[in-house]
């Protein structure tokens, strides 16, 4: 049988663009990719890239606090403009754009800027009505923000429309406690808009490593954000002075702006899966092995949809290992047990690699735990009490490292580094080995002599704790 197609990829994100651009360029694969919105997807369009530019705006005022503390009496952040930042951002983004269309083009993918759904196993109908025929289909669609559900839920935004406002609010409320949560409060407070941050929870960061989870919690009340812990919005009504938020709790008030940031869910509704015998799950998510392969052995599937690791890197990972062992003859698997992540928090972000200290407490075999904290000399000198944290969780009988997290400045850029030696199984005694960097600060990840607990197995002993 012949196909239009050798693959056709249904969505332009992270890991659609990888697998079409591998399947075409290296194996030479006749490929056809759909997108129904901008080229890149969430990470490029609506989630990392713009996500971080707005990092580095918002720490302005704290930079020019370091400055002053530093001899520079008359520093000052100024004043913000949205509108150049806005404007400036939107060209950068389009630019972005432009390079990942070209890229595929380059490779000889052909691109169709509309809706695609499934009609069969090896058939797609784009949003004009085409029928395209492919030897195997892979879908790459991502995930959508999803609102709570409570009574006047319209009124509040979602993540993507923090990249498209207008204007800044002078106030906002941001709902959820994880990832998004927490990076657009720090986004939206360090822009000087009053901000106030509502969480069910008693900690942000809910899976994250306790003790850091505290510290980053910390840190936001330290910034200037109003943190409510313990409470869910239960509804919103239009109110004359914008928007009121009542909680659980009883009491409410009024913002100029809501914020949703509470969780995400794959996108496949419409997409004709499970007429074509594509297994879902419980959240809508595509069921695939660990080779991404789905139900029908033609339909593969890679990055949010499937809800793994809902990471850009692990979408990558996964679209390009697809293409090498269905194009590549190059059979890969990607493993889902190691993986670093960072959570861009200012002025310290947390960044973790591996098993938590609740994690390795659950573990059979004892995990000694090494703790360092203190305040960096940088962050001391310019007059901030913000406190570093870095914690490594190693296998008391075998030595290896399981877990590394750190809460400081640049600390996604320290864990990058620490993936390597991690991924390789290295050792307590192997990162000691190596000779510390001084001054800086990940030279503590090399320097810390004595566990400060040990904790888990039959030997354990939290009184032990001498930090
Ligand atoms: C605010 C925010 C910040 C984030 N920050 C980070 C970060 O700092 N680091 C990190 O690693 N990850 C981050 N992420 C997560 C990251 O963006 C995602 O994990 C990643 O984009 C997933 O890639 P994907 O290819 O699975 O899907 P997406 O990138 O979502 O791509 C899916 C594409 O498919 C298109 N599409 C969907 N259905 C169809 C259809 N039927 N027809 C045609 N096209 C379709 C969509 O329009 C979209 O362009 C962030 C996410 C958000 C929301
Ligand atoms: N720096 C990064 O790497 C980065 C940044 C942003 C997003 N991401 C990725 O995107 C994914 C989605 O991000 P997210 O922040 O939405 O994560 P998430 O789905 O883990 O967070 C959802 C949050 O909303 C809360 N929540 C859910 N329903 C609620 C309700 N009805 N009322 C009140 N609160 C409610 C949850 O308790 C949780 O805190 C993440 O898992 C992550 O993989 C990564």
């Amino acid at each position: 049988m012949t196909f239009d197609y050798d693959l056709f990829v249904i969505g332009g994100g992270s890991g659609g663009v990888r697998a079409a651009r591998i399947a075409a360029s290296e194996y030479g694969a006749r490929v056809g990719l759909a997108e129904e919105d901008r080229m890149g997807g969430t990470c490029v369009i609506r989630g990392c890239v713009p996500k971080k530019l707005m990092i580095f705006a918002s720490q302005a005022g704290a930079m020019a606090a370091e400055s002053r503390g530093y001899g520079w009496a008359e520093a000052s952040a100024g004043s913000f403009d949205w509108p150049a930042f806005h404007g400036k951002l939107a060209r950068e983004l389009d630019r972005l754009e432009g390079a990942y269309s070209g890229g595929l083009m380059g490779a000889g993918v052909q691109i169709h800027h509309q809706r695609a759904r499934i009609r069969d196993a090896h058939t797609v109908e784009l949003a004009d009505g085409t029928r395209l025929s492919a030897k195997h289909i892979l879908i790459a669609a991502g995930g959508r923000p999803q609102r709570p559900g409570i009574p006047g839920e319209e009124l509040g935004m979602i993540s993507d429309d923090l990249f498209t406002m207008e204007k800044l609010p002078a106030s906002v409320l941001v709902v959820g406690g994880s990832f998004i949560a927490c990076e657009f409060a720090t986004i939206l407070n360090g822009l000087g808009v009053r901000t106030t941050l509502a969480y069910r929870g008693d900690a942000v960061l809910r899976g994250f490593d306790g003790e850091m989870r505290r510290h980053a919690t910390e840190q936001l009340r330290i910034v200037g954000v109003d943190l409510r812990l313990g409470v869910s919005p239960t509804r919103l009504d239009r109110d004359e002075a914008g928007i009121r938020a009542s909680f659980d709790d009883g009491s409410s008030a009024v913002y100029e702006a809501v914020m949703f940031a509470t969780g995400r869910a794959p996108y496949t509704a419409g997409l004709g899966l499970e007429e074509a015998g594509v297994k879902l799950g419980r959240k809508g998510e595509i069921i695939v092995d660990e080779w991404s392969q789905s139900s029908v052995p033609s339909i593969y599937a890679v990055g949010d949809v499937t809800d793994r690791v809902n990471l850009t890197p692990v979408a990558i990972r996964e679209g390009h290992s697809f293409a090498d062992t269905v194009f590549g003859a190059k059979p890969r698997k990607v493993d889902h047990s190691l993986f670093g992540a960072a959570v861009y928090l200012r002025p310290h972000e947390l960044a973790t690699i591996g098993l938590t200290e609740e994690q390795a407490e659950t573990r059979a075999t004892p995990s000694d735990v090494y703790v360092a904290s203190f305040r960096p000399m940088r962050s001391l000198f310019g007059g901030s009490e913000a406190r570093a944290v870095m914690k490594l969780i190693v296998d008391a009988e075998t030595d290896k490292v399981l877990g590394c997290h750190i809460f400081g400045p640049e600390a996604g850029e320290m864990i990058q580094l620490v993936a390597i030696p991690m991924g390789m199984g290295a050792t307590k005694a192997q990162f000691d080995a190596a000779i510390a960097v001084h001054p800086t600060l990940a030279e503590e990840l090399v320097t810390m002599r004595k566990p400060n607990r040990r904790i888990g197995g039959t030997l354990s002993d939290k009184t032990r704790a001498s930090a």
